[in-house]
């Protein structure tokens, strides 16, 4: 197969269900109700496979973000199920969900959204203390020197360049060992050179650790380090594109009208 090769489909693979870290079925999320509700998911159905890194892109408002949300366990879906493994996570109570999030599940966001008055080594061990393990000084450690910051545990956020703070918020997600981490536009607030570093490191734990990654960009070089880009439009999954180049995504997209302006969802009584 060519780099360009291309699949389209409207509902991904249905994989084994117990070797899948994370899948959705069937996913729909209506936010608000009556005439206003917004249909941000109609119905995508998507699995990702272990040790695959994935981008989902799409135009502005075509349910990215929604989508990495119901999938992280961070949002409900209104119909439809997700899954991590052999649990159906979609339903369970709050007091449920959340251990096992905080234990499978690792989240980056565009924003960094560190703790601006603890130190890097105390963000890192954040979660695992929220777990309510007590944290190992050499499991943050090792997940210091995984992104590179090695010896910079007792500086604060503010003393570190906004990508070293990106790597710090990926340490972060790591440190649990999870088995999905999901970012949403890792890269949106840096400059491209430091976009590359941090993608070169998602990159790098996919192929040295089997880290399973699901990244929502709108940058096609930024969704050429996937090996698959999955595109949205208007709540549906329209399209995956298999060992993505940038010209490619850029194409696609190109075709969807857009490259990242306004594309409401519906908005249709629900
Ligand atoms: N909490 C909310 N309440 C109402 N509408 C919402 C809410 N969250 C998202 N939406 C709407 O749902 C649709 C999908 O939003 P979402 O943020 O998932 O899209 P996106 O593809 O990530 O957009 P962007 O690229 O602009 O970040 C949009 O029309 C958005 O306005």
């Amino acid at each position: 197969m060519t780099a360009a090769t291309t699949a389209t489909t409207r509902t991904a693979t249905t994989p084994a269900a117990g070797a899948v870290p994370a899948r959705a079925v069937d996913l729909h999320r209506d936010h608000g109700r009556g005439a206003t509700a917004v249909r941000a998911l109609r119905g995508v159905s998507v699995a990702f496979a272990p040790g695959t890194f994935t981008a989902v892109m799409g135009p502005s408002g075509s349910g990215k973000t929604t989508l990495l949300h119901c999938l992280a366990g961070l949002d409900r879906p209104t119909r439809g199920s997700v899954h991590w493994g052999d649990t159906e996570i979609s339903r369970l109570p709050e007091r449920r969900l959340a251990p096992l999030r905080r234990r499978r599940i690792g989240f980056v966001f565009q924003a960094f959204n560190l703790m601006p008055g603890m130190t890097v080594e105390q963000n890192v061990e954040l979660p695992l203390r929220l777990a309510g393990s007590r944290p190992e000084r050499g499991a943050v450690r090792t997940a210091l020197a995984e992104v590179g910051l090695a010896g910079r545990e007792r500086r604060r956020p503010a003393e570190l360049s906004g990508g070293q703070q990106q790597r710090v918020a990926i340490a972060r997600a790591l440190v649990t060992r999870p088995d999905v981490l999901f970012a949403d536009e890792p890269t949106g607030a840096l400059d491209r050179a430091t976009g590359h570093e941090v993608l070169a490191l998602l990159r790098a734990g996919v192929d040295r650790s089997g880290q399973t990654c699901v990244m929502v960009t709108h940058d096609p070089v930024a969704a050429g380090y996937a090996d698959r880009v999955l595109l949205l439009a208007d709540g549906l999954l329209v399209e995956e594109l298999e060992r993505p180049t940038a010209a490619l995504v850029a194409d696609r997209l190109g075709r969807l009208g857009t490259t990242g302006g306004p594309f409401p969802a519906s908005r249709t009584e629900v």
